[in-house]
């Protein structure tokens, strides 16, 4: 795991001045750190009365992570999009990101109320993706039982941002 993580690529100043851009591209192309980071995901999942049923997984960079994911644990998928990509949509959300702002929209019929899901992302920055997918969870009637990201960025305080109750599993924290 240390050497999948090792493999993090730090990019000054991207997508804008002033960022230090964590790039997760090498860790993918390396078969045996996607296996350890997927592997990891799977080991966290409670299991038992508190399992997860469904991972909702966040795009772009969290589909990678969580189909991997998914289809480990053996668990459905639903892939939490852009604007503008699904032509069923069940709810859509807008929120402030580390740079700009974005929407994420729920595709309809597939998150049945009463599913507890892990919500699976590649970095938590200041944790406003997730607390926005989280908030289309529990606006479906499901609940967030678990949040799973590769990396996450302290600095920037996304933990607080975290659904209440939720278990919290990071990887590498920087
Ligand atoms: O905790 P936050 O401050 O909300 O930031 C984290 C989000 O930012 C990145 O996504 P981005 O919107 O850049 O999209 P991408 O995955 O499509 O590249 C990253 O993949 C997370 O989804
Ligand atoms: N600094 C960062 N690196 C990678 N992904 C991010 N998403 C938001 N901030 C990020």
């Amino acid at each position: 795991m240390d050497r999948a993580l090792g493999l993090v690529r730090e990019v000054p100043d991207f997508p804008e001045p002033g960022v230090l851009f964590r790039d997760l591209s090498p860790v993918l192309a390396d078969a045996a750190g996607f296996r350890a980071v997927t592997d990891a995901f799977a080991a966290a999942l409670p299991s038992g009365a508190g399992a997860v049923d469904t991972v909702v997984a966040i795009e772009a960079r969290g589909f990678l992570f969580g189909a991997a994911l998914a289809t480990a644990a053996g668990l459905g998928l639903v892939a939490v999009r852009k604007p503008g990509k699904l032509p069923a949509v069940a709810d859509r959300v807008t929120y402030d990101l580390e740079y700009g702002s974005a929407t994420l929209e729920l595709p309809a019929d597939t998150l049945a109320p009463g599913s507890r899901v892990v919500i699976v992302d590649d970095v938590l920055a200041t944790g406003g993706t997730v607390e926005a997918a989280a908030g289309l969870v529990e606006r479906a009637g499901a609940t967030t039982a678990v949040v799973a990201v590769v990396v996450e960025l302290t600095a920037l305080g996304g933990r607080s941002r975290l659904p209440g109750g939720a278990d919290f599993v990071s990887l590498l924290s920087v």
